[in-house]
């Protein structure tokens, strides 16, 4: 089921919820919606549930016009953070009850309706558990029967509202990686929304990044990833070293910190230069092209992985920057007080006053 969503506008009272929003979403995609809290991430899956009617705009589903159709012939399912099962049916009612209270025209036999249900809980690998209560299941696993719940009504459309969000770190992976399969295997289109970048980038075929009420950015992970399309994006990803100075015949310049590329030349004035964690290497010593002296203020070690805080020396920045070494069991570990050198390979710039970056290819 393909999506079609054109110049959404929704308003809470005066509050301007979405904006003239415009997002196309291809038959068989999961696409993650990812943004700061109330940007209008829920608000917009509520509208295309159904759930919420826009003030202006169409949503379509495989061509469709759909706006006006009420939520229950929209054909949608839904899973979200609270897992709302009902606490005094089994797993197995709970994943049968859409199909049992459905009018009796359209009512599968009560042997069929078990079956489905059954199947759902073997793909949601919850078949044993088929007897028991919410109450006697971990949270994972109520989750994963909130899943089944919404798939027994064969949705065309799958919308998740934070699916994860109330599990601890571990489990919430696991499930991402398990909706992913999901997901593939039995081919619905998705919508989910959550805070949390690792999770979009990791579940999403593409991710949305929303910004009061607009969508800022539509991307794969990859790219979106390699190639933010504004400050906004980079600022909320995160994990950006940011040198901070002014732009003058190919130098940037801040204190004692400078970086001198050719492709600098091109601009004059204040601007920050955002770097991360793989446009750069420490080293003991400067190199040509950049002298960025910082001090190792903390060494972190978590599994093969170490994360350095760096404090500047001789200039100034608002974040102490930050670099994390991906195979830290291999090497020695710079020590805390040491003075190091940041060597940028590449980076993107920002001059003052605007939003989206000047160079993003590498300077050598
Ligand atoms: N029913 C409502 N009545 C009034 N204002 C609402 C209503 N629903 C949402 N809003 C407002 O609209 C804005 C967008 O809310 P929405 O829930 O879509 O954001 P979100 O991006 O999903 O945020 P979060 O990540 O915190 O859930 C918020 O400022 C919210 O307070």
């Amino acid at each position: 089921m393909s999506i079609r969503i054109t110049d959404i506008d929704k308003h809470f009272g005066n509050y301007h919820a979405l904006r003239k929003l415009s997002l196309e979403i291809g038959e068989g995609e999961l696409i993650g919606l990812l943004g700061p809290s109330g940007s209008g991430k829920t608000t917009l899956l509520r509208v295309i549930a159904g759930l919420e009617v826009a003030d202006a705009g169409q949503i379509h589903f495989n061509g469709e016009d759909v706006t006006r159709l009420d939520v229950r012939r929209r054909r949608v399912g839904f899973v979200f953070q609270q897992y709302a099962l009902f606490r005094h049916m089994t797993v197995l009612q709970n994943v049968s009850f859409g199909l049992r209270i459905l009018p009796r025209r359209e009512r599968p036999a009560a042997a069929e309706i078990r079956r489905r249900a059954q199947t759902l809980l073997e793909r949601v690998q919850l078949g044993h558990l088929a007897g028991r209560y919410p109450d006697q299941l971990s949270g994972g696993q109520r989750q994963r029967v909130a899943l089944a719940r919404a798939l027994a009504m064969e949705p065309q459309v799958l919308l998740l509202d934070e699916p994860f969000g109330a599990l601890d770190a571990k489990v919430r992976k696991e499930l991402r990686l398990w909706l992913r399969e999901l997901h593939e295997e039995m081919n619905f289109t998705s919508v989910f929304v959550t805070h949390d970048q690792e999770e979009a980038l990791e579940v999403s075929d593409r991710v949305v990044v929303m910004k009061a009420g607009c969508i800022e950015q539509v991307a794969a992970p990859a790219e979106l990833y390699a190639r933010p399309a504004s400050r906004f994006v980079f600022d909320f990803l995160g994990e950006n070293n940011i040198l901070e100075g002014r732009l003058s015949s190919g130098r940037l310049t801040q204190g004692e910190a400078w970086v001198q590329w050719p492709a600098l030349a091109a601009g004059e004035g204040d601007a920050e230069l955002y770097i991360r964690n793989h446009e750069m290497t420490l080293q003991a010593q400067p190199a040509a092209g950049a002298h960025l002296p910082l001090e190792v203020r903390s060494v972190t070690q978590i599994g093969p992985q170490a994360r350095l805080t760096l404090a500047p020396l001789g200039w100034s920045t608002a974040m102490p920057w930050e670099w994390v070494c991906a195979n830290a069991h291999e090497q020695t570990l710079p020590e805390r007080g040491e003075r190091l050198y940041a060597v940028p390979t590449a980076g993107s710039l920002f001059m003052a006053g605007e939003q989206t970056p000047r160079w993003l290819t590498p300077v050598r």
